[in-house]
Formats: structure tokens, C-alpha cells, sequence
């Protein structure tokens, strides 16, 4: 089993902000209170105007959440939207209930449909993952439509009136202003939180390369229900607010205002922390600003909107984060240097010394497999593999090799058949759990999050050595354990990509770097988390080959560990000489065990798979 996480530096660092931006951010903070507090204390109709661009603020940050960082496009934010403001309006104008109590009410319970809603959508993704949640608010605006007894149909209800001020704070001004921007205010610091935390790159792995989170250790249909939750529930929360402007009526929450919402997070600029609040600004203000013919507002609106989304695609937000960061020259230009020249001397290969008795680690025995309804692809296979070795797996294209390695490391379940991890039987586990047990694997197409670092990446591989990732990333940066935590991770992340070889590439993103440095990076995410057992699907693809001996020589390394390898690979002059057994498959069938020598020197085999 891999080491426990080690949290060295034991004292936690100091929040990580400069001097100039901590005095920036305290600068905004205090800017944001005052403007608060100018709002407070001005005319009704602008305060209408910011409280209702404040609410679809957090509306927006609530779609972000889930369609900018695990890129799950939900129209179903109206439908939680409504469901908040209807509660809160009903129960609090009929029944008497305290708003307070009802905001708890309203979180929970549209944080527990969201979960149940997003457990139900999340068997499908995309288009039908959009159109489940958009059911879901139409559903729901035909019922606020038709339930004119409870719901006041068409003409809607009046909203319940905001408590006041005791008397000692109405200084203050309007409460309903100080609550709604505070709670925006809220709604940012905990996205912010997230974006800073390690939680960060896991979630946009998820949405990029589920099956590399999942290796990770991730139970990714969890955390991906967790944050719908979450997400469900701001929106709840957001509609609690709006009950408190006038009148709550099924216009206000129908698919339409899911559509628009997107809208504002797609032009402020999608998975951006104030992007979404710039976005909600820009549509909910313009009618107000720019005061002129109806139809004709319309037509400039919809062109504004589209122009921005189709000329913008990082929205507004994502633009100006851009130039800023090329000025400060955060972003490095695209990598010129050919991948030879990018990668460093190889290690020194130790000696790699095979033990030939000891225990079988992996074990398959009598698999079967076959996709779908199809033709099976694996037939009746054994595999065993003895701890510290390195497994070879050949086979012509097609001969199910990938499809065995996705048994073992519990991305496919087998129809027939055990797998066994240093004797437990685990083919009825999920990959995740899996990598508890020292499993780790590499994919045949790198599963990188493109538009992270390097580094960001490796830390995903860190996901299950690091306790509480998920429960303490809405405070991390505010947590002595946090930020110690997030330090330790990234001194690992930076050391795993050091001993591969790829430690000058941390800082770029994975999109500017070459291909062999990508290859590098996934290995560096499996050796980050000391795993027993790496299985490597073809590492070798695409690599010059000057990176072919350097993958050879950290592959080697790695066995002087007493790492164990099961490497799937087509390059037999690469992968032999590091092998202390070989399986051949053909047709789904082991047609052979044995030495690197023996296997080369079968007649079946050089006629089938080295075609000789
Ligand atoms: N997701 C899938 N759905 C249906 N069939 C699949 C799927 N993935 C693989 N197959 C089929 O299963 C068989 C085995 O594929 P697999 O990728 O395991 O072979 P392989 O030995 O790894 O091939 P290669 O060396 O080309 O990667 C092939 O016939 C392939 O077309």
C-alpha cells in the first residue's frame, strides 16, 4: 500500500497572497461594502436594478459551478430558482413561517432535489444531461401555472416583506440590499475558495478526463451529485432573495430565465470567478440602460449577446485575464523546442533486478468480456503477475489488450470471471476504490486537463492520500490545514515531475507542451501517490525515440522501487529488454506466458503478432 500523505511543512504557510494583492483584495472588499451601503441608502429603482442583477449574480455563479467546472450544462437552475421563491412565498404569506427558518428550509431542500434531480440526469451526459434538467423546470412552471389556488397561476404572488433593521443598526439602511449583497458577496468567496483549492483541478478532470479522476481515487458520480447539490441549492437560495422584490409568478423562473442564465455566464466568461456576475449584470441591466424602442432593444441585445459569445469564447472576464496575465507574463508562449531538446538526460537506469518467486499481486482468472451485445473480446483469460515485475502485454491491434487493462483497474466489470488485487477479489469494485489498494494507471490517449499545469495535474493523482478534499474545499484557503496541505501537495507534484524528467515544464500549461512531456506528466500523476501496482497502456505511443529510452530508464527505475508494471505496448524492442514476463494475446485469448526470450522465439507468436 502507498505511504499515508506526508503534510510536511508541518507549520502551515501564510495565505498565499502578495502584499500588493492582499492590499488589492482588502481594497475591493472595502469598495464593494461601500458601494453596499450607497445602495442602502439610495432611491427604489436602483436599488430594484442592482438587487436584481445581485440575485441572477448568484443565479449565474450557481450554473458556473456546474457548467464551467465539471461542465455540466443544467437548465434546470429556473426550476430551483422557483421552487425557492414560491416556498418562501407561501409558506411565509400563508402559514406565517420565519423567513430565516425558511432560508434553511429553501437550502436544504432544493439542495436534496438537486442531488436527487442530478443522480437521475447524470446517467446521461451533454445534450440529454441539458434537456433532463430543462424537463425538470418546464415541469415545474406548468405546475406553478395550473396550481392557481396555491400558486396564484399566471398573475403570480406577492412576495413576503424583508424584516427590518433592529432599530440600533437601521443606520444601515435597506436590510434587503445588505442581505442580498452579502450573500453574493458569500456566494463568490466560496467559489473562490474552490478554484484555490485542491478540489479545483479534480473537478475539471472530472469534466475532461473522468477516467484519470477516477484512477485518482475519485468516486466521480458523487462528487459530480455533490456539487449539482450545492449548485441546486444556490439557486434555491437565490430565489429565497428574490422573493423578497415584488411579485413571484412562473415568467420569472420558466425555461426561458434558465436559457438567459447561461447566456450571462457564457458572455461574462464560464468557469471565471466574477464572470458569471459581470454576465448577469450586463443582461439584467440592459434593458434599464440602454432605454429605447422595445423590439429595437431587443434585436441590439440578441446581436450584442451573440457577438460576445461567438468573438469572446473566454467571455469577458476570461479576455481581460488573459492580457493581464500575458502582461504579467504568467502565460509562457506556446513550447518551440522540438521534444527531443525539451527533455533532460535520462536517469541513471539501477540495476533491475527481478524477483522470480515472490507473491502474484495481479491475478486475473478465466475473464470474459464482450461489449454490448457484441462478440466477446475477451475469452477465458488468466493473468498473473508477481509482485516487482514488470508484465508485458502484446497482441495484435484489436486483440483486447486495453479492454483487459480496463478489467484490471476497474473501468469495465467483467462478465465472467475474478480479478484479484494481492489476493482480494475486486472485479465487482469501482475504479476508485481500486486505487486504494496501490492500483494506479496511464491511459493510451494522455488524460490531462489541458488547460491546467503540469503540476495541477500531478496533484490530482494525490486525491485519495489526502483526507477531507471535498468537505474543506468550500474554506480551504481560510484553513491552517488547507493551505499546509495544498503546499505539501505541490511540493510533491513538482518532485514526481522532477524524477521523470519533465521538472522544467511545471508552470506551463498542459496545452503548450509537447507530447512527450504530456506522456511524462500522466506518469508522474500515478508515481506521485507511491502506487504498488502501475498499469501503463501503450506509454510508449508517439514518443521519439530518444524519449523511448528515457521512458525506458524511469521505467526501470521504478522496478528498482519495487513498483510492479503491467505494460501494454506495440514497441517489442522497448518493452522486452524491461520485462521480466510477457502474455500474448490473440482474439481475445492468451496464446502465451513466458519469458521475453521464449515468447519471441514461438513460432505462433512471430507468425501472428511480429508477422514472420
Ligand atoms: N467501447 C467499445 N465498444 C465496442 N467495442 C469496443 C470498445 N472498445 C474496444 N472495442 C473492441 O474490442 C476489441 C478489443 O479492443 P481493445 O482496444 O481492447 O484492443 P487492443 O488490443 O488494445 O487494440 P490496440 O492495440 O489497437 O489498442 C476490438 O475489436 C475493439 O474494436
Amino acid at each position: 500500500m502507498a505511504p499515508a500523505f506526508d503534510t510536511q511543512p508541518v507549520t502551515a504557510p501564510r495565505l498565499r497572497v502578495g502584499r500588493w494583492r492582499a492590499a488589492g483584495l482588502l481594497a475591493v472588499l472595502i469598495a464593494y461594502l461601500a458601494a453596499t451601503a450607497y445602495v442602502a441608502h439610495t432611491d427604489l429603482g436602483l436599488q430594484s436594478l442592482v438587487l436584481v442583477a445581485a440575485v441572477f449574480g448568484i443565479l449565474a455563479i450557481s450554473l458556473d459551478l456546474v457548467a464551467g467546472m465539471l461542465g455540466l450544462y443544467s437548465l434546470g437552475q429556473g426550476g430551483f430558482f422557483g421552487i425557492g421563491a414560491y416556498a418562501t412565498t407561501i409558506l411565509a404569506n400563508d402559514y406565517g413561517w420565519n423567513v430565516f427558518g425558511l432560508l434553511a428550509l429553501v437550502l436544504a431542500a432544493t439542495g436534496l432535489i438537486g442531488m436527487a434531480v442530478g443522480a437521475m440526469s447524470l446517467r446521461v451526459s451533454g445534450l440529454y444531461f441539458a434537456i433532463t434538467t430543462f424537463i425538470f423546470t418546464l415541469v415545474l412552471t406548468v405546475l406553478a401555472t395550473d396550481m392557481v389556488t396555491v400558486t396564484g397561476g399566471l398573475q403570480g404572488l406577492l412576495g413576503p416583506a424583508f424584516p427590518d433593521f433592529p432599530t440600533n443598526l437601521e443606520w444601515l439602511g435597506t436590510p434587503l440590499v445588505w442581505c442580498i449583497m452579502l450573500a453574493l458577496l458569500a456566494c463568490l468567496g466560496l467559489v473562490w475558495n474552490i478554484r484555490h483549492s485542491p478540489l479545483y483541478p479534480i473537478l475539471l478532470s472530472i469534466r475532461d478526463a473522468e477516467p484519470f479522476a477516477e484512477a485518482a481515487g475519485a468516486r466521480t458520480a458523487a462528487i459530480k451529485v455533490g456539487i449539482f447539490g450545492v449548485s441546486a441549492a444556490m439557486a434555491g437560495g437565490a430565489g429565497w432573495l428574490f422573493s423578497f422584490l415584488g411579485v413571484v409568478s412562473p415568467s420569472q423562473f420558466d425555461w426561458s430565465v434558465s436559457l438567459n442564465v447561461l447566456v450571462m455566464v457564457l458572455i461574462g466568461g464560464i468557469n471565471t470567478s466574477v464572470g458569471p456576475v459581470v454576465g448577469a449584470m450586463f443582461v439584467s441591466m440592459f434593458p434599464n440602460v440602454v432605454n429605447i424602442n422595445p423590439w429595437l432593444q431587443e434585436i441590439v441585445y440578441g446581436a450584442l449577446s451573440i457577438l460576445a459569445i461567438t468573438l469572446l469564447p473566454d467571455g469577458v472576464v476570461g479576455i481581460a485575464r488573459r492580457a493581464l496575465a500575458r502582461r504579467a507574463g504568467e502565460i509562457a508562449p506556446a513550447a518551440d523546442a522540438a521534444p527531443d531538446e525539451a527533455l533532460p538526460a535520462a536517469p541513471t537506469v539501477a540495476s533491475a533486478a527481478s524477483p522470480k518467486d515472490s507473491e502474484v499481486i495481479v491475478e486475473c482468472r478465466g475473464i470474459e468480456f464482450g461489449y454490448g451485445l457484441g462478440p466477446k473480446v475477451l475469452r477465458n483469460v488468466d493473468l498473473a503477475v508477481r509482485r516487482g515485475h514488470i508484465h508485458g502485454l502484446i497482441g495484435p491491434n484489436g486483440s483486447g489488450k486495453s479492454t483487459l487493462a480496463n478489467v484490471i483497474s476497474g473501468r469495465l466489470t467483467p462478465h465472467a470471471g475474478e480479478v484479484l488485487l494481492k489476493g482480494t477479489r475486486v472485479d465487482g469494485m469501482p475504479a476508485s476504490s481500486r486505487s486504494r489498494l496501490g492500483l494506479r494507471r496511464t491511459f493510451q490517449a494522455a488524460q490531462l486537463v489541458k488547460e491546467l499545469t503540469p503540476t495541477q495535474n500531478v496533484m490530482v493523482g494525490l486525491f485519495d492520500r489526502v483526507p477531507r478534499i471535498v468537505g474543506r474545499a468550500p474554506l480551504w484557503p481560510m484553513l491552517a490545514s488547507g493551505r499546509r496541505d495544498l503546499a505539501a501537495m505541490q511540493r510533491r507534484a513538482s518532485e514526481a515531475l522532477g524524477l521523470v524528467g519533465a521538472g522544467d515544464w511545471t508552470s506551463r500549461q498542459v496545452a503548450d507542451v509537447p507530447h512527450g512531456i504530456e506522456q511524462l506528466t500522466q506518469l508522474a500523476s500515478v508515481c506521485v501517490a507511491g502506487p504498488d501496482i502501475i498499469v501503463l497502456d501503450e506509454p510508449a505511443t508517439g514518443l521519439s525515440a530518444k524519449e523511448v529510452r528515457h521512458l525506458a530508464a524511469i521505467l526501470a527505475n521504478l522496478k528498482t522501487q519495487g513498483v510492479t508494471m503491467i505494460i501494454i505496448e506495440h514497441q517489442t524492442r522497448f518493452l522486452f529488454p524491461l520485462c521480466d514476463r510477457v502474455t500474448v494475446l490473440n482474439a481475445g485469448e492468451v496464446i502465451l506466458t513466458g519469458s521475453a526470450a521464449e515468447v519471441r522465439a514461438d513460432p505462433v507468436v512471430r507468425q501472428v503478432y511480429l508477422g514472420e
